[in-house]
């Protein structure tokens, strides 16, 4: 275990600030940079609260505007209305008591009350009304608002180009913008909340300085307290979440590696049980060390709060008292007073709550907010007008070169070569040599940091991103399963074709996969996942050739294939190759291999080496040559000699 920590150190990853005590034993995991700018506000305090809300507040009440302008409209309106209603209601009651208190027969006081008392009766019923209608205008408002921002969310996730996913950060961001994404709700919700909160707090300012301004000081006197140990115990919670942030990573890697289907074999064939367990205890005793610390802070912080706001509200009812017996206030304005000083802290308890609501979830909502504002900075070039390209005669490929970030050497390093339509090339050369990634600066993938790749003369960017890669079909070393049915996962191949079984058999049967497919429980339609009822899972083998399926699904001008037959049978990978030859002459074929015997047939094979074109010929000629290739193919094919 030590020397994983060790291990992990030495990478030179940066340690986090102050790992809880008990972790020390995991690797360590990065510090990510987006957590910075969090951290920083989180360490600000409560006035940094106040600092935020109206920019958190305008970027509700946007968002619920753009959602829904109808139902935002009827919360407004409510949350006024509702506010002026109760201003009015704490009139009338003090009118009522006025009258009641007033000297002369019961029978007469009570007459004269009457009005009021019937005007207090219309001001809670339409209170009531409006706050009924908000409530409706808010159900309406949660699912679209939802909808608006997800919808927005994976708009540009499935927008961004690949080299997104090779930042640093970028992967976290985006887990921590689809957090954010459902947070936006909340901070609607909690806006529009604290915004009826705030006009009930303001109608009983109002309706006490009508009565008496002195009130309005015992007003605050007695809510400020608690307002505050609230709002201090809110931004202890949101410290507490991102010190929490790395171990939830582990956590949720945790469960991943013990829940999960892909990870269970090599648990029990290496017996990791307890490792893994023992990690565990170890991240979740930090936890509950940590959530208990925290309780224990909310609770001292928010007593104290309690206290101090019992107190105050005592010394504002002695104020009451002293201001009745010196004769500066009647009766009725004391006992209104009280009633208003109830409703205020049931108004502030609301308005803190909120408050705290809408910081909490306003963090996560920047989150996401600024992850579509960075990750904008991934979308493609919007260039309007290019012309879509013409049948493939020819890719030329230009002093190109591509560094993934924070690699010292370029994956690709200064490559040119050319491919003519028709043919079918290869490319070659050890484990990392950069065949995959050329391979996508060709399919138009990834874009190269300096030279250029062209499409019958033009560069691909200058052709219409879309139309090039409809003429481009690409069969990926990494594939991916798709959890739909077999014959959707070949359908994938050409997504806008309408869906023909007949076609979907045919590139099935040049794949090897139609006989295998027939024979699953429901064929075409089996559904290839089973975390779904009635699902299967398959083979490597048997979605490899799913995947040449669909590559062979589309009829496309070039089709590259990396790795297509690592997992086959040799008499699969003998009719894959089979098919791929049939292309030759008619279709454009770039096939990456470590298989040397099948790119024999090969019009030209391209020798990579650290990202280096270092040799290029048929196979004849490479071998005649003495290179790299001759050496590898000697001892691939030294394998199938008999021992001397
Ligand atoms: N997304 C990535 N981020 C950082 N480095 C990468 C990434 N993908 C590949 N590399 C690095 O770039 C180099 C070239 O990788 P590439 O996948 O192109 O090699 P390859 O020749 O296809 O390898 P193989 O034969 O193992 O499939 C390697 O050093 C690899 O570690």
């Amino acid at each position: 275990m030590t020397s994983q920590v060790e291990a992990a150190s030495s990478t030179g990853v940066p340690k986090q600030p102050g790992p809880a005590e008990g972790e020390s034993a995991l690797p360590e995991l990065r510090a990510m940079w987006w957590e910075t700018g969090v951290r920083a506000r989180a360490e600000a305090g409560v006035l940094a609260v106040f600092a935020e809300l109206p920019r958190l507040l305008a970027e509700a009440l946007r968002t619920s505007w753009r959602a829904d302008r109808t139902r935002t409209l009827v919360v407004a309106g409510s949350t006024i209305g509702s506010g002026v209603m109760a201003t009015f209601g704490l009139l009338a009651t003090q009118r009522v008591l006025v009258e009641l208190f007033a000297a002369g027969p019961t029978p007469d006081r009570v007459w004269a009350a009457l009005p009021a008392l019937l005007g207090l009766a219309a001001a809670i019923a339409i209170r009531s009304g409006l706050g009924i209608a908000t409530g409706y205008a808010l159900n309406g408002l949660t699912p679209r608002v939802d909808c608006e921002v997800e919808r927005a969310l994976f708009a540009t996730t499935t927008a961004v180009r690949l080299d997104a996913f090779d930042a640093d950060a970028f992967a976290d961001d985006m887990e921590r913008a689809s957090r954010g994404s459902s947070s936006v709700i909340d901070l609607v919700e909690g806006a529009l909340n604290f915004l009826a909160g705030l006009a009930g707090l303001l109608a009983v300012a109002v309706a006490v300085v009508v009565i008496h301004p002195l009130l309005l000081l015992a007003l605050l006197v007695a809510t400020l307290p608690q307002a505050w140990a609230s709002l201090r115990a809110g931004h202890e919670r949101y410290r507490t979440y991102i010190a929490g942030s790395v171990r939830r990573r582990r956590l949720w890697l945790l469960h991943q590696l013990m829940a999960d289907r892909d990870s269970a074999a090599e648990l029990r064939s290496y017996g990791l049980r307890g490792f893994l367990l023992d990690q565990y205890d170890r991240v979740m005793g930090a936890e509950t060390r940590i959530q208990l610390d925290l309780a224990r802070k909310v609770t001292t912080t928010t007593s104290l709060g309690s206290v101090v706001g019992g107190v105050a509200t005592g010394a504002v009812y002695a104020l009451l008292g002293i201001l009745l017996l010196d004769g500066q206030i009647p009766l009725a304005a004391a006992a209104t007073c009280v009633f208003a000083v109830q409703a205020a802290q049931r108004a502030l308890t609301a308005v803190t709550f909120q408050i705290d609501r809408i910081y909490a979830e306003g963090q996560h909502v920047s989150d996401y907010t600024g992850f579509m504002t960075r990750a904008a900075d991934y979308l493609p070039a919007e260039r309007a007008g290019r012309p879509a390209p013409g049948p493939l005669q020819a890719v030329e490929v230009q002093a190109v070169s591509l560094a993934y970030p924070e690699r010292n050497s370029p994956a690709v390093d200064d490559v040119t070569l050319s491919i003519t339509a028709g043919q079918t090339v290869a490319f070659v050369g050890e484990n990392g040599s950069g065949k995959t990634t050329l391979a996508a600066i060709i399919a138009a993938l990834r874009e190269p940091d300096t030279g250029a790749v062209t499409w019958n003369g033009r560069p691909l960017h200058d052709w219409d991103t879309d139309r090039l890669r409809e003429r481009i079909g690409v069969v990926t070393q990494e594939y991916h399963k798709w959890p739909f049915t077999a014959a959707t996962n070949i359908a994938l191949g050409d997504i806008d074709a309408e869906p023909d079984q007949h076609r979907i058999e045919a590139a099935a049967a040049r794949a090897v996969a139609h006989d295998m497919i027939v024979e699953l429980p429901h064929g075409y339609e089996t559904l290839l996942d089973r975390t779904f009822a009635n699902g299967q899972d398959l083979s490597g083998g048997q979605w490899q050739r799913i995947t040449a399926a669909r590559g062979f699904l589309r009829t496309a001008d070039l089709l590259i294939m990396d790795e297509p037959s690592s997992a086959l049978d040799p008499r699969a990978e003998d009719a894959l190759f089979q098919a791929i030859r049939d292309r030759q002459g008619r279709a454009t074929t770039i096939l990456i291999t470590h298989r040397l015997a099948n790119v024999r047939h090969a019009d030209r094979i391209f020798v990579l080496d650290h990202g280096r074109l270092i040799e290029s010929g048929t196979h004849d000629e490479l071998v005649t040559a003495g290179g790299q290739y001759a050496e590898l193919f000697a001892l691939q094919s030294a394998g199938y000699q008999s021992p001397r």
